[in-house]
């Protein structure tokens, strides 16, 4: 399994791209920055797109993705999340005013994006591997997902604060070779994070710690805020009793 990270953090500056991940060439996880940090090339060899929730730092490159994938004639792109992620797309960004619906052009039959709702627990086929959505807790509905594939499992986080059945669900994954995980603000912004839905070092090892043997899952961590990105690694990196590493962009990893 090979996971690509195209944009890994929590907001955007030359040097910061939101969040998209890529898995084997053709499953792209968040679509932050799918076409400011993918070429058109990689762009057309995707089949779906996991989206975890509708907040834009997550889902603006659906928008340009679809317009050029449209103009090569490329396959549905299959666009995947939870019931309301799904509206939240049909109703308010592919709606024919803030951007024009792709799920209908060119053709409804032959439509540039197709919608996949996901209902939550319930794996469903995608881009050669089985996907299953597990709420978190965020301030809108934001999702999980554990994509297994025929070399292993991995676990990808939406935004998310404090959160239960997640890691009830990671300690009875078999083959589970790495979790995508948001952390977004230090330990001194502890009330922002808390009102924005999102973990701090602190929050994150309290909710690792709900695993039976958080040291031995490998934690891929997203989402920091540029503006904080430094010293939120250094209260990473004293993190004890877990397994840390915080992605950069253009990080390949093979699991
Ligand atoms: N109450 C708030 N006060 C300040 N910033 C906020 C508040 N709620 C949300 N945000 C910011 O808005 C951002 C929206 O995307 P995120 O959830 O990634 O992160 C959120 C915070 O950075």
């Amino acid at each position: 399994m090979e996971l690509r990270v195209i944009g890994c953090h929590g907001g955007e500056t030359p040097k910061h791209r939101t969040s998209a991940f890529i898995l084997d060439e053709r499953l792209a996880i968040d679509a932050g920055s799918l076409t400011s940090g993918l070429e058109v090339e990689g762009q057309l060899k995707l089949e779906g797109c996991l989206v975890s929730h509708a907040h834009l730092d997550h889902i603006r490159d659906l928008a340009t993705l679809a317009d050029n994938r449209c103009q090569m004639g490329a396959p549905p792109l299959i666009v995947a999340g939870t019931r309301e992620t799904i509206r939240i797309l049909r109703q308010h960004f592919f709606n024919n005013e803030l951007w024009p619906d792709f799920a209908t052009i060119p053709t409804p039959d032959n439509p540039t994006i197709r919608y996949l709702e996901l209902s939550p627990e319930n794996p469903a086929p995608l881009a050669g591997c089985n996907v299953r959505a597990i709420m978190v807790s965020h301030t809108i509905e934001s999702a999980a997902f554990v994509i297994e594939t025929p070399g292993g499992a991995i676990a990808y986080s939406g935004d998310t604060g404090p959160t239960d059945r997640l890691w009830q669900v990671l300690d009875e994954q078999p083959n589970l070779r790495a979790l995508l995980m948001e952390v977004s603000f230090p330990n001194r912004e502890q009330r922002l994070a808390t009102v924005s839905g999102h973990h701090t070092p602190q929050t994150l090892r309290a909710d690792l710690k709900k695993l039976r043997r958080p040291q031995d899952l490998p934690t891929l961590l997203y989402h920091i805020k540029p503006v904080f990105q430094a010293e939120v690694e250094r209260e990473c990196a004293a993190l004890e009793g877990v397994s840390l590493e915080v992605m950069k962009i253009g990080d390949q990893f093979l699991l």
